[in-house]
Parts: structure tokens; C-alpha cells; sequence
């Protein structure tokens, strides 16, 4: 009898996990390369798991795959890892149970640091590894991306005609990371073929049974659940999971009530717990029918009523100054309110908080635009970066700004932590700038990153960075292009230092569906500017600016009256060629900022005097 006949009169006991419990005995390297280094080990665990009471046993090769092995430098032992976990595996079962050739995900949310086509690729080689060795069947497991799981299993549907269970791992309750809900997500793999669909990690027995709630009985495929010993506690460097088989003895009983047909354990599960499952379901049959318990019904959400227009909406109509005054390096913001106060009343429409510029920390922006809101009336628009917060982290941030009221955001990647005052720290960057604008449109809509009503809809404006100072302009203005594809609103430019410069970029960015605003930095003196022509990237100035800059350059007070000079000169074509101007502010200087936001304003009342 085969398993698929198997599974139609029974519930199957499946094994636990492999390798917490390797690692719980101390093994810290490759855990399927013992399959040929440590054989014995692996075919003592496969037969606990076996005199436990499984019937189902999965080979040692979760991750036997190139990109996984390449980790411990044993890449080139795919062939023999594969092999040898199917011949171990087969040795300790004999006749008394089926050998499901297990193959784990890859991917998380970042989709980006594999491409399907290198997936593929090692899955294949993989898969006929396997299946040289005659399997009963496949497990595919912990697959958290949806796509990639769809796609091995093309391939594998392809290839044979052996049993295939997809068991995928869920981000939020009942969701997968990119949003799809589980029942919808088994269902393709059903269509796609899977004789046996679930779940498996992440989640002890409580949630997912919970989750199994809203999963009806298929038509053509088996219902497979593998839950966690518990929920993980982080013990000295290790993730350690609660051991109380009993409770898999009540739990087993509640999981056959919902329909699952194939139930082992994943990780922190041991063979006392696959015992205790065992001994619960014996002789157990399989339920045939099921109530679902309904899915909450989808929130009708409120949106924020909308007050005063979004930046990119004024800046469209008509010309707009924002100015970046950057939190304080040090505690104490008298100077940076003193500032803030000033460039109000300069009449600016919005005042730019950088996210720790430079990679080096400052006082938090959310902290000092939460300042400027109590002290000022002066709109804040806070920078954010994907280099110090996690995913987690950027979407609490998110909903902590909502909350407070604030929703004008530059969404950046961030300049990286090796460029600043730590450069040892890490840059998280789990998502780029083009993520983080597409997870802010996604607020917007009111769902969280993997889908989930967020109980409102945030309102958020989002501008996107624009570096021109780039060799290849074509090329940041088709990053542009892209950012808009993801929802961006409007940009804000790295500062210009030269007319031509500023012709170039509005050419270039003439047919752009979103406007720009141009970055304008004073000088503060020679050093200043020799500084930003040899060492910023990207920045250079023209020879005629650095003479200038440098005739005066034994004169302070000169010297920033030739930058503003330089700044004026700048402004006044930009000022024809673009709405937007951002001004910013050097060193905390705001008295230039604050002449330069005067020298625009002016020029509007000029223009309206004209056109009156
Ligand atoms: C208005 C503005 C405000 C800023 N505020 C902050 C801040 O608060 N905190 C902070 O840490 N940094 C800030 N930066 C710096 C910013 O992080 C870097 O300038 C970054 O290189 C560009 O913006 P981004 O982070 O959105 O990068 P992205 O546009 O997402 O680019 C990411 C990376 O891709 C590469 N890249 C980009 N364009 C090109 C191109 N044309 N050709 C080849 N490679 C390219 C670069 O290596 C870049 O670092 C700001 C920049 C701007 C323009
Ligand atoms: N079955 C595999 C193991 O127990 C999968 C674990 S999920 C990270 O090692
Ligand atoms: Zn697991």
C-alpha cells in the first residue's frame, strides 16, 4: 500500500524535529552533512522517531541544497548529502513506513538575495538526488514565500508522480508573508498538485490549530500539520522550546478533529513528543466532514480626514520651500528650536528631519518633530531609513508616526552604518527604498506588510530620494521611474552646485510623473566646498565655484555671504525650472537657510505682484 492509500482510512503519524535536536546535543555546524560524516547519529534519531510511533519519516536533507550547504563550504557534497539521508532514512524504517525526501524553503520576505532562477536551479539538483534514491514520496517544508513553493512544485509535479506534501510557514495568524491567506494558498498547491497540503513550523500546537479552524477539508488533497514544541524562549544564544509531551497527547486529538491526516513535529518536537501524538491517535479515524469556522468579516476602514494638502500636492500647483534642519548630534535643542522658529517664520511649508544622516546618530527625529508639533506649527517631514530598523521596527515606526499625527515621510534606504561615527554597527536593510515605499502605499490601504488590517488607513505622503550626482543620470531618473511605480509621490534631490547641472536634471526629468524637489546647500566657506568637490561622492563643483570660494577663504564672514551668493545664483534657475526648492541647512546654520527661504518668498510675491 502506498501512502495516498494510506491516508484515506488513517491519520499518520509523521516525525519530529531534526534539527533542534541536533542542536540540543551540542551540534552546531551542518546538520545534513552528518548524513555522510555522522551517519550513525542520524540513523539512531530516525529510529526513535520510528519505535516513537511514526510512520512518516523525512530524510535529513531540509537543507541539502546548494545555496545551504555553499554556507559550510560543503556545496560540492549535494550528490552524497542527498543520498546518504534517503539510504539512512530507509535503513531505519524497512517495510514499517514511507521515506518522504524533505527539501526546505529558501527564501524569506527578501526576495532579492536569491533569484528564482538560482532556486531552480539547486532545487533540481536536489530533487533528482532524491529521487535516484527511490523515495516514497516529498516533503517540501518552512516554505514562508509562496512563489517559490509554487514554483519547486511545478518542477517536482513534473518530474514525478510520487506523493508530494507543501507544508508552508505562516508570518502573521493565517497569513503568508506576502499576504495570501492559508486556505487560499493551500488551494493552489492543490490545483498545482500536492496530494498533501499544510503547515508546519513557527507556530506551536495553539495557533496553528487555531488557524486550522478556517481550513476546510479539500476535495483532492490530505491536511498535513507540523507544529513547534512551543513558541521559542532565547536562552544564551540558543532558541529553547518548552518539553511537555502530554500536551501533544491532547493537542493530537484536537489536530484530527480538524482534518489532518498526517500529523508530525517540527522544531523543539522530540521523540517523546511524537510518542505522546502516537499513542493519542491509535486507531484513530479520520473525520470526513467539518463545520469552518468563518473568517472575521474584512474591517470597513476609517480614513484619516485629511487637514491641510500633502506636500507633493502643493508642490504640483505651485512653488513650495522645504528646509532640512537636522536633529541636534548632541542633547540640548535650544539652537535647534531657535532655528526651527526662525524658518517658520520665513514661511516655509515644511521643515526635513533627517533619519541619523551620515550614518551617525542624532537626537530621533519622531522625538523632535513630536517638539515641533507641541512648540511650533511648522510641518515636519521625517526622513526614514531601512538601515536601523527591521521590518518590525519600521512598521511599529510607521504606526507610531500615523498615531501622532505625522504623515510626510521621506522613505530612503539610508546611507550605510560603515560611512558613519560606528561604523562596526549593522545596517539592517531588510528592505530597499522601492520596499519601504511600497510598504507605506500599503498603510495606506490599511494593510501591514504581510496583508493584515492595520485597523485604519494611515495617510501617508511619500516622497522618494533623488541622487543626481551620478555618472549615469539616465540611470537615477529610471530609479526614479521605479519608485514611482511603488507609490512614491513626489522627490527630493541631493544638492545641485551648478546652472548646467540643474538644466541637465530638468531635462531629464521632464516627462517624470511626480515632482521634484531641488536640493540647494549653501557653502560654508573653501573648505566646505573643497571638501564636498573631493570627498562626497557624486558632488562635484565647477572650477569657477571653487576660485570663488577660495579668493576669500582667510574672510569667514565673506565667505558665507560668496555661498549664499552662490546659493541665490542657483535658486534663481531653479526657481524657473522647478516648483520645488529644499534648502539645507549646514552645520545648524539656520540664519542661511533662513536668508535664502526669504530670497524665494520674495520672488513669489514678485511673480504675484506681476501676475496681479
Ligand atoms: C533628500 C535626501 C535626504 C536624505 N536623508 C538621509 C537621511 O536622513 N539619513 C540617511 O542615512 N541618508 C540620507 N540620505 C542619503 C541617502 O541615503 C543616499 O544619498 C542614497 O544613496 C540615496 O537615497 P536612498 O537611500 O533612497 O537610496 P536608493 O535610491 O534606494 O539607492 C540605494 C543604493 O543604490 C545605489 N544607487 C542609487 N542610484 C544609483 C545610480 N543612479 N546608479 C548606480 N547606483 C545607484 C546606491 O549605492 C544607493 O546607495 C538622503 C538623501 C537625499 C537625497
Ligand atoms: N524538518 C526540519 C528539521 O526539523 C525543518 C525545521 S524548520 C526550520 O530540522
Ligand atoms: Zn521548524
Amino acid at each position: 500500500m502506498g501512502l495516498l492509500e494510506d491516508l484515506q482510512s488513517k491519520v499518520l503519524i509523521g516525525d519530529g524535529a531534526m534539527g533542534t535536536l541536533l542542536h540540543a546535543h551540542g551540534i552546531d555546524n551542518c546538520f545534513e552533512e552528518l548524513n555522510i560524516t555522522k551517519p550513525e547519529d542520524i540513523f539512531n534519531i530516525h529510529k526513535a522517531y520510528q519505535k516513537a510511533g511514526a510512520s512518516v519519516i523525512q530524510t535529513n536533507t531540509y537543507g541539502a541544497n546548494f545555496p545551504k550547504l555553499k554556507r559550510y563550504g560543503a556545496e560540492e557534497k549535494v550528490k552524497d548529502i542527498n543520498i546518504e539521508g534517503v539510504r539512512l532514512a530507509k535503513k531505519a524504517v524497512g517495510d514499517s513506513g514511507y521515506v518522504l525526501g524533505t527539501i526546505g524553503g529558501i527564501r524569506s520576505f527578501q526576495k532579492s538575495i536569491i533569484s528564482l532562477e538560482e532556486i531552480k536551479r539547486s532545487f533540481r539538483e536536489q530533487l533528482f538526488w532524491l529521487l535516484s534514491e527511490d523515495v516514497d514520496g516529498l516533503l517540501f517544508e518552512t516554505f514562508y514565500d509562496l512563489e517559490e513553493l509554487k514554483t519547486v512544485l511545478e518542477i517536482a509535479r513534473r518530474e514525478t508522480d510520487k506523493p508530494i506534501v507543501t507544508n508552508v510557514s505562516l508570518h502573521e495568524k493565517g497569513v503568508l508573508q506576502d499576504g495570501t491567506p492559508i486556505v487560499k494558498a493551500l488551494k493552489i498547491l492543490e490545483e498545482l498538485g500536492a496530494d498533501v497540503v499544510g503547515t508546519n513550523c513557527r507556530q506551536g500546537p495553539y495557533h496553528m490549530l487555531e488557524i486550522l479552524e478556517e481550513v476546510p477539508l479539500l476535495d483532492k488533497s490530505f491536511l498535513s500539520a507540523y507544529p513547534n514544541a512551543s513558541l521559542p524562549q532565547y536562552v544564551d544564544g540558543r532558541l529553547i522550546y518548552e518539553t511537555d509531551p502530554d500536551y501533544f497527547y491532547k493537542t493530537a486529538l484536537a489536530f484530527k478533529d480538524q482534518g489532518v491526516r498526517l500529523l508530525g513535529g517540527c522544531c523543539g518536537t522530540t521523540p517523546s513528543h511524537i510518542e505522546a501524538m502516537a499513542k493519542a491517535l491509535t486507531n484513530a479515524v479520520p473525520i470526513t466532514g467539518k463545520t469552518v469556522k468563518e473568517a472575521p468579516p474584512i474591517e470597513v476602514l476609517s480614513q484619516e480626514i485629511q487637514t491641510q494638502p500633502h506636500l507633493h500636492e502643493i508642490v504640483q500647483e505651485n512653488h513650495s520651500i522645504i528646509v532640512e534642519l537636522d536633529p541636534p548630534k548632541k542633547l540640548g535643542v535650544d539652537k535647534f528650536l531657535k532655528g526651527a522658529h526662525a524658518l517658520q517664520a520665513a514661511g516655509i511649508d515644511a521643515l526635513t528631519l533627517a533619519d541619523n544622516s551620515l550614518a551617525s546618530p542624532r537626537i530621533s527625529n519622531l522625538a523632535m518633530a513630536s517638539l515641533l508639533k507641541d512648540q511650533l506649527k511648522t510641518r515636519p517631514l521625517i526622513h526614514l531609513t531601512c538601515r536601523d530598523r527591521n521590518l518590525i521596527g519600521l512598521q511599529s515606526h510607521l504606526m507610531g508616526m500615523h498615531t501622532l499625527g505625522f504623515n510626510q515621510i521621506l522613505a530612503l534606504t539610508g546611507d550605510p552604518s560603515k560611512i558613519g561615527d560606528f561604523p562596526g554597527a549593522t545596517s539592517v536593510y531588510d528592505l530597499s527604498s522601492f520596499d519601504l515605499i511600497r510598504l507605506i502605499k500599503q498603510f495606506n490601504e490599511g494593510v501591514s506588510f504581510s496583508g493584515k488590517p492595520l485597523g485604519q488607513k494611515t495617510n501617508f505622503s511619500i516622497a522618494g530620494a533623488f541622487n543626481p550626482n551620478v555618472r549615469h543620470l539616465d540611470r537615477a531618473v529610471q530609479r526614479l521611474e521605479k519608485k514611482v511605480d511603488c507609490g512614491a509621490d513626489y522627490f527630493i534631490s541631493q544638492p545641485i552646485y551648478s546652472i548646467e547641472q540643474l538644466e541637465d536634471v530638468y531635462k531629464a526629468t521632464k516627462s517624470l510623473k511626480a515632482p521634484i524637489y531641488i536640493g540647494i546647500m549653501p557653502l560654508t566657506g573653501a573648505k566646505n566646498a573643497r571638501f564636498l568637490h573631493h570627498e562626497v561622492p557624486g558632488i562635484k563643483l565647477s572650477e569657477n565655484i571653487l576660485t570663488r570660494m577660495e579668493r576669500i577663504e582667510h574672510d569667514k564672514e565673506q565667505s558665507a555671504k560668496e555661498g549664499i551668493l552662490l546659493a541665490k545664483e542657483l535658486i534663481d534657475r531653479a526657481y524657473e525650472l522647478f516648483n520645488g526648492l529644499y534648502l539645507i541647512t549646514p552645520f545648524m546654520r539656520y540664519e542661511l537657510t533662513v536668508e535664502l527661504a526669504n530670497y524665494i518668498k520674495a520672488k513669489e510675491l514678485v511673480s504675484i505682484e506681476r501676475k496681479i
